[in-house]
């Protein structure tokens, strides 16, 4: 289900929910007390180094997954079938220039899955989220916020009953998204981190889209102390991301057309 931020807010972790979504907070919180039937699989692709993420209530057996890569459709259609669960949405957390998306082939694999991603991507999906809309499988709830910088159309994904974060290609751990094609802005992706996930509290832990050195996952907390780039001054910070000089991604050309198209090319 797709909800918007609407009405009375709350701020909690620099973003503001609505009554109704800080009182399902407040129920979380109480409920993880008890025990969760919080699902969470990070999976792999060696070839671009992609994480994706497969989340579920394992109660009500609805699940999520982000960033799936086409090569592993199958892969992930088959895990989320012994599971027994069924997939709601098959989630972007941009339009990726290194790897084609298996958001399409997932909702052939899958029917019933929708496909998801920012509406400032450009990309084509069931739904296009916009900044404060809230996506929801089971009784969790995924707060999609605007973190453009690395492309426009770039979307954290915020879990707050879980304290964790899905950061795409905005943050990466002791690093971030490279910002010299795809509408990228190094001002704006600085702004992003600093407004939208160095607010949150430190203890949150935050899952990237990438890594090339074998790490698996940060926290808020790391980050602010040792982001080798982001606990820069913004001017220092831009010097930084104007000579990095990373080679071109081998598969742009192909996926970035493809990735308009949800893969379905
Ligand atoms: N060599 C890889 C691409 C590596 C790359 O450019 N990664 C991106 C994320 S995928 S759009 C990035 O932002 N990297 C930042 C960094 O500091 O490494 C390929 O050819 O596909
Ligand atoms: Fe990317």
């Amino acid at each position: 289900m797709l909800q918007k931020l609407t009405g009375p807010s709350l701020r909690v972790a620099g973003v503001y929910l609505t009554s109704k979504a800080a009182l399902h907070l407040r129920m979380m919180s109480s409920a993880a007390e008890k025990g969760s039937n919080f699902f969470f699989r990070q999976l792999f692709d060696t070839v671009s180094s992609t994480y994706t993420y497969l989340l579920a209530d394992q109660e009500k057996k609805e699940a999520v997954l982000i960033d799936p890569v086409l090569e592993h459709a199958e892969r992930d259609a088959a895990l989320i079938e012994q599971l027994g669960f069924k997939l709601l949405f098959a989630m972007n957390t941009h339009m990726h220039a290194d790897h084609v998306t298996g958001t399409g082939k997932l909702k052939s694999l899958l029917p019933g899955t929708q496909s998801v991603i920012g509406k400032a991507s450009g990309a084509q999906a069931d739904i296009h989220l916009l900044d404060g809309d809230l996506v929801s499988f089971g009784c969790y709830q995924l707060l999609a916020t605007a973190t453009p910088g690395h492309t426009n159309g770039c979307l954290t994904y915020i879990c707050h009953e879980q304290g964790i974060a899905f950061t795409g290609d905005t943050l990466l751990i002791r690093g971030c998204g490279r910002t010299d094609f795809q509408e990228g802005s190094s001002e704006g992706l600085y702004n992003s981190v600093h407004s939208k996930i160095f607010t949150l509290p430190d203890h949150y832990t935050l899952y990237p889209a990438h890594d090339y050195k074998g790490q698996t996952a940060t926290t808020v907390g790391e980050e602010k102390k040792y982001n080798p780039r982001l606990t820069k001054p913004l001017k220092e910070f831009i010097h930084i991301m104007d000579t990095l000089n990373l080679p071109y991604p081998k598969m742009i050309d192909k996926a970035i057309p493809a990735n308009k198209v949800c893969g379905l090319y």
